[in-house]
């Protein structure tokens, strides 16, 4: 009888079946004395009178008992310490639950180990080893805790009985593994039950007999079988699987640690999931339970308040299904490819082709066939996948000498990364939900396999890239947050006010867009600091010397996050000379430092082709600060429109200090002022030389389409010509000396009714230039406010009445949140749902 269809005579099933209820504990929920009292604690809060209950060994035991065999047919003696180990561990559990009452567990314990040192000893003189002793062996530990558990619950007050399951489980062994004996079971149950009555039962698990009459096993994650197979015999209405997990997760929290417990699955998306790799379900034990109809319940024996995963309930009613349930990944793979033009049209290749892999036992996981017919591709066991292509190669000997098939490879180092879920049936994009999210973090898909029940997803990536594809997907189908992992170079003026807005924000991103910007490195050009998801607050405290910036890349590149993001409020030449590594390394960058957008030629043409190959380069706040000059700007000539002239005063500095300048306080004192409030560069020089309004200039001019380097814009300097070699410190120091100049220059300005004012013009053939300009009192440029920065653009559409951006130009807080719109921009191109 096939094990997918157990058809149970009525007999098997008792009168109260309809109140029965089973489960199974692991041996990580019997690990020790303690343990056992919990799951007492357990069975006892359940409802309902009849209790079935399955167990495994002790933690460990089951490795201990097959270690046993091994050393015993090596004839290595220290089997002996090991047994005496397991034996004391045992008798010592059982002192522990049962203290005076242990007399007759112990020395049934007892008796057990002298027989399976006997057997060993025995085993030790043979020196060869035989499955028939080894299964006898490694079913031991479930006999016991069975027993253990059986007589604390009996001591507890509970009507308990135990069945070891060899005295009624008959099975078979096929291909795929154990096969019961439906019927056999069934009236053998049937009548142990009959003369066992109390209505709770503990049972072996993973044991078994063969029809011959000789003690197996179910193999791997046989406990979880036999408890499928003993809830079917029993009649029991719902099947608990005990463990150390809140459930099912959405995917592996090895590599996912936001993976979230999984309310409910089908029985198929249990099963997708657990072929996948989730480990808390094995395919196989379903079926017993699907053949009845069962729900199976996944909980945790340490947290029994919390509702776990249930497999096969009702059906989740109308309410909207997320496409994707959950994740999950098979390592160790290897990708076979047949490839040749012979294949075009010629009935049979597959079945060929497949049949020699069946007939070298090679288990196929996953196939995928594009409909060109040249090439069928597949995926084994990375240990299979030596087998596989001498099988192949065999089975188109000829036409591999004949050239029509033109080879067969095997690529190894392969992960299969499965998406799954019932409610992507029939919802267009979600494939390409998935492979944009992995395009996003630069994941290159090897294959793709898609079942028509479009229940399953497959991809097959490079092992080296699973960690990031599985968390990139996860945070795709928002089964966790975006996570963005940011390293900030520069944290000055700007730099801090972003953090602090970073933090301030982080929370409600979190909550409200499931956004996760994790600021996870800092450097500036003599510390570094590299930390983990726990923020970047007070990360002085914690900094280390040096400001290496390829350790800081590496760290902020994590292997286990999705996405990079670098972003400088530095003022450094050097930092941007790393832009289009970072970028080609798809590594994001954001940045209000103008030495790329304004550097050498070819360099910004470098970081342009690097950005235009994925990575996102944003750099808004390099012309205006918070202001949206550059995307309005962008707006202009994405749809079509054609810049004819840009103007205006780009500077917050020289803004402010020509708006408060009357000459009653000395110019340098302004300066000064200037500086401290965090409008001026890093070094002032910057604004007062008009060299950072040309790089501006610069900027907007590139934007455009017009090839303008810095040494093309005619630039009047306002430093004199003495201090431009100084240092900064000296620079500020000794300005005050120019004072009377500047003062005289706005007296005469203002005698003659007009104002100073440092204006840019970029004009359509690229003549660019900068410099201090008499306007009359009434221009437009003559009544901003404080660090108001001015941008006019005169395109073919704005050509009578120019299009304004206006607003304050300069300052921390206002920058560093331009800086921050950057970053969300990136993470919405990213999937952020902003
Ligand atoms: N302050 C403002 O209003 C605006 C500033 N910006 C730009 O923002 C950037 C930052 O400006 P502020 O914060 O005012 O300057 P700041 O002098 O306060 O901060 C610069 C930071 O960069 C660090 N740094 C310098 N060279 C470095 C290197 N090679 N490696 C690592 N770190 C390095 C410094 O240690 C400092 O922490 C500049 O590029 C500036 O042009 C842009 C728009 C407005
Ligand atoms: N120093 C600059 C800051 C913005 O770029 C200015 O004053 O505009």
């Amino acid at each position: 009888m096939s094990r997918n269809a157990p058809a149970l005579p009525a007999a098997a099933v008792p009168a109260a079946a309809a109140s029965c209820a089973a489960h199974k504990f692991g041996g990580s929920s019997l690990a020790n004395a303690s343990c056992f009292c919990r799951v007492a604690a357990i069975l006892a809060a359940q409802p309902g009178p009849q209790q079935l209950v399955v167990v495994s060994a002790m933690r460990g035991t089951t490795d201990a008992l097959i270690a046993l065999a091994d050393a015993a047919v090596r004839g290595d003696g220290g089997w002996k310490g090991a047994h005496a180990a397991l034996r004391e561990r045992h008798l010592a559990a059982t002192r522990d639950l049962l203290g005076d009452d242990a007399d007759a567990t112990l020395a049934w314990l007892d008796h057990g180990f002298t027989d399976l040192a006997n057997l060993l000893a025995a085993l030790a003189v043979l020196g060869t080893p035989s499955r028939e002793a080894a299964e006898a062996i490694q079913g031991l530990g479930e006999v016991w805790s069975a027993r253990m558990l059986s007589d604390f619950l009996t001591r507890e007050g509970h009507d308990c009985a135990c069945l070891d399951a060899r005295d009624v489980l008959v099975v078979g062994h096929g291909e795929l593994g154990a096969v019961v004996d439906w019927e056999t079971s069934s009236a053998r149950y049937a009548d142990w039950r009959a003369r066992h009555p109390p209505p709770w039962l503990v049972v072996t698990g993973f044991v078994a007999r063969t029809r011959e009459g000789r003690a197996t096993v179910l193999g791997r994650n046989g406990s979880d079988y036999s408890a499928a197979i003993f809830a079917a015999l029993a009649g029991a209405s719902e099947l608990t699987l005990w463990g150390d997990t809140d459930g099912v997760l959405s995917a592996d929290p090895r590599l996912v640690p936001d993976a979230v417990p999984l309310a409910a699955l089908s029985y198929d998306e249990a099963c997708e999931l657990a072929y996948f790799g989730a480990k808390v379900i094995h395919p196989q034990t379903l079926t017993p339970v699907i053949a009845r109809g069962l729900p199976v319940r996944i909980r945790n024996t340490f947290r029994p308040e919390h509702a776990g995963t249930a497999i096969g309930g009702p059906a989740e009613g109308d309410a909207p299904r997320p496409p994707v349930k959950g994740l999950s990944v098979v390592r160790d793979l290897a990708v076979l490819t047949l490839e040749g033009a012979g294949m075009i049209g010629v009935p049979g290749t597959a079945e060929r082709a497949f049949g020699a892999l069946h007939a070298a036992s090679v288990s196929v996981v996953m196939i995928s066939q594009g409909s060109s017919e040249h090439s069928i591709c597949c995926v084994v066991r990375e240990a299979d996948s030596a087998r596989a292509e001498a099988a192949l190669r065999r089975a188109f000997v000829a036409e591999l000498a004949r050239g029509e098939i033109a080879s067969v490879g095997v690529a190894a180092g392969i992960s299969v990364l499965a998406a799954v879920g019932d409610g992507m049936a029939g919802q267009p994009g979600v494939a390409a939900r998935l492979f944009g999210a992995l395009a996003r973090c630069g994941i290159n898909i090897r294959a793709i396999a898609q079942g028509a029940s479009e229940r399953n997803i497959s991809v097959a990536v490079d092992a080296a890239d699973t960690a990031r594809a599985l968390r990139a997907a996860h945070a795709a189908f928002w089964l966790s947050p975006q996570t963005v992992s940011i390293g900030l170079v520069g944290p000055g003026k700007v730099g801090a006010a972003l953090l602090a807005q970073l933090e301030a924000a982080r929370a409600r991103l979190l909550r409200e867009h499931q956004l996760d910007l994790r600021v996870r490195a800092v450097a500036t050009r003599g510390l570094l600091w590299l930390g983990e998801a726990d923020g970047a607050a007070a990360w002085q405290d914690r900094a280390s010397e040096g400001g290496d910036l390829d350790a800081f890349t590496r760290h902020v590149q994590a292997e286990h996050l999705p996405h990079a993001l670098v972003v400088d409020c530095s003022a450094s030449d050097a930092v941007a000379a790393r832009y289009a590594d970072w970028l080609a390394a798809g590594i994001h960058v954001v940045t209000p430092n103008k030495h790329a957008g304004a550097g050498p030629r070819e360099r910004w043409q470098a970081i342009r082709a690097a950005s235009a190959r994925g990575a996102r380069f944003r750099y808004e706040a390099t012309v205006g600060a918070g202001l949206p000059v550059i995307s309005t700007l962008r707006d202009l000539l994405d749809t079509g429109d054609e810049l004819l002239a840009a103007e205006g005063i780009f500077s917050g500095t020289l803004a402010w200090l020509f708006n408060r300048y009357d000459g009653s306080v000395p110019f340098s004192a302004l300066v000064h002022e200037a500086h401290a409030l965090g409008y001026t560069e890093p070094d002032p020089r910057d604004d007062l030389s008009g060299t950072d309004v040309a790089r501006k200039l610069v900027i907007l001019a590139r934007e455009a389409g017009v090839d303008l380097d810095l040494a093309d814009v005619a630039v009047e300097s306002l430093v004199p010509a003495s201090l431009r070699a100084a240092s900064v410190e000296e620079f500020m120091h000794r300005l005050s000396e120019f004072d009377a100049a500047i003062a005289a220059r706005h007296a005469r300005t203002r005698d003659a009714g007009r104002v100073l004012r440092y204006v840019a013009r970029l004009d359509r053939d690229g003549r660019a230039s900068v410099g201090l300009d008499e306007l009359p009192a009434d221009h437009a440029f003559a009544h901003l406010r404080l660090t108001d920065n001015i941008v006019q653009f005169s395109t073919r559409r704005y050509r009578d009445n120019p299009l304004v951006v206006q607003g304050p130009g300069a300052g921390p807080e206002v920058t560093a949140a331009g800086v921050f719109a950057d970053v969300l921009r990136v993470a919405a191109t990213l999937g952020a749902r902003l």
